[in-house]
């Protein structure tokens, strides 16, 4: 089975528009809550694991090697595909479509059960994998991109599944190439459940290069912005 060395220069496989690939990575997080939740029987799972080993294969016989960030190192659209938190074709994220204010960033989500740590309650890793994407988001916003030097995560109550969340952040002060940022994780009655704290550092390699060069080194959708 071949597999095409990158994607296209718009990282488009011939003729498959962005809104397939969304709605296509949309269906599969919904497998992933049907197979967890699933009250299926023996038989109709047996079934169901034969149709997905079937759509695997058919998927697997063309694919890019690697990652997205990695076959797409000028980022843009196709390099955040495969963010963790936001990728738009990564089934594992929820994606989180953030809006962008002059100071601030925030998004509304809604996780499931495919996010629990305490039961019926997000999983603190979860939690602070998402605050880690919106801090850093912030600091991509306001011009100054870094990798997370230093996270920290206060967890002042436990995080309902299955309720309206939003996650938002500010900046909190910065010094040449360092960036510190604040956000929080709350529920709709503004109750703040976990708030943290990161240190953004532009890394020595890039801190020569112009802005421009460094926001096309980054691997930052600059369309949702
Ligand atoms: C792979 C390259 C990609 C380049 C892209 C660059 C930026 C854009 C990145 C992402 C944007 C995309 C979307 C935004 C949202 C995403 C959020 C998620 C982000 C992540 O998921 S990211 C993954 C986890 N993250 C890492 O994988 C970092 C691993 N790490 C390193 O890459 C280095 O460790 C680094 C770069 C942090 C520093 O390295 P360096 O060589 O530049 O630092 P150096 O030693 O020169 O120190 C200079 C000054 O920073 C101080 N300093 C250093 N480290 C500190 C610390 N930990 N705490 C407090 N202060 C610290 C020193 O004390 C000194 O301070 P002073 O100048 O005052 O003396």
């Amino acid at each position: 089975m071949s597999s095409s060395p990158t994607p296209g220069t718009d990282g488009h496989a011939p003729g498959v528009p962005t809104e397939l690939y969304s709605s296509f990575t949309n269906s599969v997080r919904e497998l992933a809550d049907a197979t967890l939740r699933s009250n299926a029987d023996a038989e109709t799972l047996a079934r169901a694991e034969a149709l997905v080993r079937e759509v695997t294969a058919t998927l697997t016989a063309d694919q890019i090697p690697g990652t997205h960030g990695e076959s797409c190192p000028q980022g843009g659209l196709v390099g955040s595909w495969g963010n963790t938190v936001v990728g738009l074709r990564n089934p594992v994220a929820i994606p989180l479509v953030f809006a962008y204010e002059t100071d601030r960033v925030w998004a509304e989500f809604t996780p499931g059960a495919l996010f629990e740590g305490p039961p019926g309650h997000m999983h603190g890793g979860v939690i602070a994998m998402f605050l880690d994407q919106v801090l850093g988001e912030l600091a991509v916003h306001l011009n100054r991109p870094g990798l997370t030097a230093n996270l920290s995560v206060d967890y002042l109550k436990p995080t309902k599944l299955n309720t309206v969340l939003r996650i938002e952040a500010w900046v909190e002060r910065t010094e040449g190439f360092k960036t510190w940022t604040t956000g929080t994780v709350s529920t709709a009655d503004g109750t703040v459940c976990a708030k943290g704290t990161g240190l953004f550092i532009l890394p020595r390699f890039l801190r020569e290069k112009s802005l421009a060069e460094i926001t096309e080194a980054q691997q930052h959708d600059a369309t949702t912005s």
